[in-house]
Formats: C-alpha cells, sequence, structure tokens
C-alpha cells in the first residue's frame, strides 16, 4: 500500500522557479503520468519525490509521512530513465539482482527472485546474456526488471521509452501496461507525449511552465479541458480555437467565427454562456475535429465551406476547411470528400463545443 502526496511544493533553480505550488494526491496502485513540454518540470518533479532533488518549500509525503528531509535510500522508491544504465560487464541476470546485493538477501531468495521477475517481463531467456546482446526493448525491459526486484513501495520512470523506435514504444507501451495491471505498484510516469499518457494513466497530471493544469482521468482530460492549453496539448489532430463572436435573441442563437457566416447554436447554450461569460467578454470556441461536421450536400444549419487541404491517414482523412477567414480542421470518413477548391457543407456540433475566456483561458464550463 503506497500512497504519495505533494504539499505546496515549490522548487528553485537559482532565480528561476520550475515547481509551482505543486498539490497532488496519487492513490495507492494508481499509474500517474506527468504529461507536458520539455522543461515544464517534470523530471523535477519526479526527481523531488524520488529524493533526488531536494525542494524549497511544502511537503512531499509517502503513505502519509513526510519524506522531504529523507535520502533517496530511506525513500523505498525505485526509478528507470530514458538510458537503461545496465552493467556492461554483468549478465542480465546479474544486472537484476544487482539491487538485492546490499540488502544481503540469500543466493537461493536472489535466484527466485529474479527468476520471477524475468518471468514477468519475459525476458527470463535472456538471463545469461551480456546487455551488448539484447535490443533496446530488452535492455528496458532489463531495467525495469531491476528497479522492480526489491519491490519498492514505488515506481518512477522517467520517459522510461522515449529513445526507443515508434513500433518498438508502442509495444513496450503495452508491456508497461499489462505490467501495472499484474504488479499494481503505485507509479508516476514522466513523458511528453500525449498518446502514451493517454493510454497508460489512471490520471493525466498536465503541467505547463512549472505549474500544475489539469488533473484527471484521459477521458475527462480530453473532454473538459481545463484551459486553452490542455484544450490544445492533448488530442491529435489538435483541437481547432477560434476567436468566436456570439449573437443571439430570444429564441436562436449563433456563433460566428469572422467572414459573416455564423452557425446555429442552441439558446440554452448561449444562454448559459451569457451566464459565464467574463467581464472582458473576448472568447476562443473550441472543437475537436471529430466535432466538424461535414456534409457533400446542402443540409440545414450547415454552411457551404471550401475544402483547403485534404491529409488521407488510412482509416480516416483530416480535411481542412475554409469557413469565412478561419480554417477548421475536420475528421472525415477516408475519401469522403474529394479534391481541394471543392465546396461541401460544415457544421459545428453544439455538444462538442468548448468556450474559453480568452484573456485568462480558462475554460467557461459551457455544455449542452
Ligand atoms: N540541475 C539544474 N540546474 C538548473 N536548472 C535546471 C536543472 N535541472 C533542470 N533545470 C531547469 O528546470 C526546468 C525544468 O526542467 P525539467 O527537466 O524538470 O523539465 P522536464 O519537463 O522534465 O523537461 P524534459 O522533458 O526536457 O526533461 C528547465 O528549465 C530546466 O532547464
Amino acid at each position: 500500500m503506497t500512497s504519495i502526496e505533494l504539499r505546496d511544493v515549490q522548487k528553485f533553480f537559482g532565480a528561476v522557479q520550475v515547481i509551482k505550488d505543486m498539490n497532488l494526491k496519487i492513490a495507492d496502485g494508481e499509474f500517474i503520468v506527468l504529461l507536458g513540454q520539455s522543461g515544464c518540470g517534470k523530471t523535477t518533479t519526479l526527481r523531488a519525490i524520488a529524493g533526488l532533488e531536494t525542494i524549497d518549500r511544502g511537503d512531499i509525503l509517502i503513505d502519509g509521512q513526510p519524506v522531504q528531509n529523507l535520502k533517496c535510500s530511506d525513500r523505498d522508491i525505485a526509478m528507470v530513465f530514458q538510458s537503461f544504465s545496465l552493467y556492461p560487464h554483468m549478465t542480465v541476470f546479474e544486472n537484476i539482482a544487482f539491487p538485492l546485493r546490499a540488502t544481503r538477501m540469500s543466493k537461493a531468495d536472489t535466484d527466485n527472485r529474479v527468476r520471477e521477475i524475468a518471468k514477468v517481463l519475459r525476458i527470463n531467456d535472456l538471463l545469461d546474456k551480456r546487455p551488448s546482446a539484447l535490443s533496446g526493448g530488452d535492455m528496458q525491459r532489463v531495467a525495469i526488471g531491476r528497479a522492480l526486484v526489491r519491490r519498492p513501495k514505488a515506481m518512477l520512470m522517467d520517459e522510461p521509452i522515449g529513445a526507443l523506435d515508434a513500433k518498438l514504444r508502442e509495444e513496450m507501451r503495452a508491456e508497461i501496461k499489462r505490467l501495472h495491471v499484474k504488479q499494481g505498484s503505485t507509479t508516476i510516469y514522466v513523458t511528453h507525449d500525449q498518446i502514451e499518457a493517454m493510454s497508460l494513466a489512471d490520471r493525466i497530471v498536465i503541467m505547463h511552465e512549472g505549474r500544475l493544469q489539469q488533473v484527471g482521468s484521459p477521458t475527462e482530460v480530453y473532454a473538459r479541458p481545463s484551459n486553452l492549453f490542455v484544450a490544445q496539448f492533448v488530442g491529435s489532430p489538435v483541437m481547432n480555437i477560434a476567436p468566436a463572436e456570439v449573437k443571439s435573441s430570444k429564441d436562436s442563437a449563433e456563433v460566428g467565427l469572422g467572414g459573416g457566416q455564423n452557425f446555429g447554436f442552441p439558446s440554452a447554450l448561449i444562454s448559459q454562456l451569457d451566464a459565464a461569460r467574463s467581464r472582458s467578454g473576448q472568447l476562443a470556441l473550441g472543437i475537436r475535429p471529430e466535432g466538424v461536421l461535414v456534409s457533400r450536400e446542402e443540409k440545414k444549419g450547415y454552411l457551404p465551406v471550401e475544402i483547403h487541404l485534404i491529409e488521407p491517414l488510412g482509416s480516416y482523412d483530416i480535411v481542412d476547411l475554409k469557413v469565412g477567414e478561419q480554417l477548421l480542421r475536420a475528421r472525415t470518413r477516408s475519401g469522403y470528400v474529394e479534391r481541394t477548391g471543392d465546396k461541401v457543407y460544415a457544421r459545428i456540433d453544439p455538444e462538442q463545443t468548448h468556450f474559453f475566456d480568452t484573456a485568462s483561458g480558462n475554460s467557461l464550463g459551457v455544455r449542452l
């Protein structure tokens, strides 16, 4: 049973604050992914939890006990890095067994532990090999085995598969997930890859410039991004964001994206929007490509638009549509639209529309 908590954690490197008032509660057995751009403070947060970095303010608690003054070795947490850092002169068996040496475990128990973890990681037939004879994926399996062999309270992983090629990354991603389901150890995983984050996490912690932006399940952060940063960081292709002008009367409502064409919206949404709207009144509309509906035939509520670009991606196409002065990316079934320059019709699905306050970037939380 291992829970981890960060309370008002702050960290400076010189005058630069790289972790800003971080608060986070991680439950026993949770798989948490810290997601953000390079330099946003993910690694520093992970290193602070492991005890490889001191913090300047706040508390780090493991199972309710403050540990910020404990040495790394007294926190009983294992860490796996992108570079495998295996000992080249040792066999796979010796590499995995290495952390057990300090515990003075008997030879027979060590042997059992190593073989058990090797079996879970499916490297039991590689135990006599040296690291130089292994593939990148197997090397990382050995590094994970070495981290897990002493049954640490929690597992911290810093871009553990970032150095592998795309196919292997996908394989290892599934493997890490399988391992977590089997072992159930509390895990904190750092990545800048949102697909990796979405596929692995119970909850994703999105960071930007040292500050936590949103914490939620992959579905939550995708469907209800709390601000413009999260909206554009999660999801591929990225969410369309366009300045929006809202016009409403008693029983009809329209949202314009410039250029004189307006999409019809249910007035219920607009009245919520009016209530939530900040004083600045500057709004941005957010819509994911799958929320931009395209029709080859004219239909009620659809506006005429021009096809600007078609990206065929195999199972579906991404189509850039010119709506007045604005480009909106839509997702259509493969081959549905044919040529750039063609006229088609488009509508924005009000149920998938997000509104943000442009000044603060915050979501107005308005939904149908
Ligand atoms: N030892 C250090 N001394 C000074 N500045 C540092 C140190 N370590 C990290 N930084 C700075 O702190 C900020 C956060 O770095 P950190 O490595 O935590 O970010 P990250 O989100 O993990 O990025 P990356 O994915 O590139 O590792 C960066 O601006 C980085 O340059």
